[in-house]
């Protein structure tokens, strides 16, 4: 089989098709090196969770490959298994069981053996802070601390990669920022790769040495923070006026491509300190008022929506992720 390349996590055209008609991943490409921590950012539905299945190889590509440390996920799956360790974006722990028990269980079934799980398990839940836990049943702990077991199961083999789909859905902030002192830990005391998805954009931002932007199955665009916010090649405008429809037509024919969002127009402007002037100008000469303006720095959203045409925004991912949260909950409790 030929080389794929030298990365933790490398994917060469990988696509899922679901049930013959449904492409939700769409002939991917991913080169993750040794040490990334890498985001897949996108809306729910964007393929993010099937692109990680695959990668983790509890789901079977329809096509193309991926070689994840080094072994490749369809013809090696046990030795992926191995060498990764993953946080579902739902919640497998056992909620008869104590944290304790979860973990020392999840350890049975790598074959650990007993003295080393138990002091896995003791680091892991001292890592993750749920020691004063350990023996409380896991169905009285709060969403922030379920989310911390499941990251200290996904790391009870010791993993040199580690996948987490979604990992502060639903959670408030503090605990979302707690979270992620833990996984900043794993990279800078372990050398950890990890590929995290998300939709929050800040996270990705804020956390990611590299960020593939997910849309429709289909990486759109892969970058640091700063090289894709530096990829806009401009500020960002936002105009409300009284005409719209007049200022698409006159702001088009200076060489301005605005979109229409919440009722203003927005736009991306090189050397916006000079040449917005000018721009208000032209529109007050063709009687349009401008009732508002405003110059922003790019920001991952608009990052987002310069690359998917559409806005990655909290407020429409916080239902989202009540739905989600609930679906996740109906499942635990079944
Ligand atoms: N088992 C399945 N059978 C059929 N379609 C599926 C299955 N799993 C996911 N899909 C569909 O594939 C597309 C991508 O879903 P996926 O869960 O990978 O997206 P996502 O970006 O991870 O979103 P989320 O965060 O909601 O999981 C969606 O249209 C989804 O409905």
């Amino acid at each position: 089989m030929p080389e794929l390349g030298e990365g933790a996590i490398v994917a060469r055209g990988l696509t899922k098709v679901y049930n013959g008609k449904l492409t939700a991943v769409d002939h991917i490409d991913l080169d993750v090196m040794e040490g990334e921590v890498f985001a897949l950012l996108g809306p729910n539905g964007a393929g993010k969770s099937t692109t990680i299945g695959m990668l983790t190889t509890l789901i079977k590509p329809t096509e193309g490959r991926a070689v994840v440390g080094g072994y490749d996920v369809s013809s090696q799956p046990e030795m992926v298994r191995r060498t990764i360790g993953v946080v579902p974006q739902e919640y497998t722990a056992d909620e008869d069981l104590t944290g304790w028990e979860n973990l020392t269980f999840i350890a049975s079934l790598y074959g650990i053996p007993g003295a080393e799980a138990r002091r896995r398990a003791q680091e892991l839940l001292e890592m993750v802070e749920l020691s004063r836990f350990a023996k409380t049943k896991v169905e009285a702990y709060s969403g922030g601390m379920r989310r911390r077991l499941e990251i200290a199961m996904g790391l009870i083999n010791s993993p040199r990669i580690l996948f987490l789909d979604e990992p502060t859905l639903g959670l408030d902030v503090q605990t979302r920022t707690a979270i992620w002192s833990y996984i900043g830990k794993l990279k800078e005391e372990y050398g950890m790769t990890i590929l995290f998805t998300t939709h929050y954009m800040e996270e990705a931002d804020l956390y990611a040495t590299r960020i593939a932007i997910m849309d429709r199955g289909k990486i759109v665009k892969i970058g640091t923070p700063r090289e894709l916010k530096e990829s806009i090649g401009g500020d960002v405008v936002t105009l409300a006026v009284d005409n719209q429809a007049a200022a698409v037509e006159l702001l088009r024919s200076l060489g301005v491509d605005p979109r229409e969002y919440e009722g203003s127009l927005v736009f991306k402007l090189k050397d916006a300190s000079t040449a917005l002037p000018e721009l208000i100008r032209a529109l007050m000469e063709s009687g349009i008022q401008v009732r508002r303006m405003e110059v922003s720095e790019p920001t991952m959203d608009e990052v987002y929506m310069e690359y998917t045409g559409r806005r990655l925004r909290d407020a429409q991912a916080s239902s989202e992720e009540v739905f989600a949260m609930r679906a996740t909950l109906r499942r635990a409790r079944s």
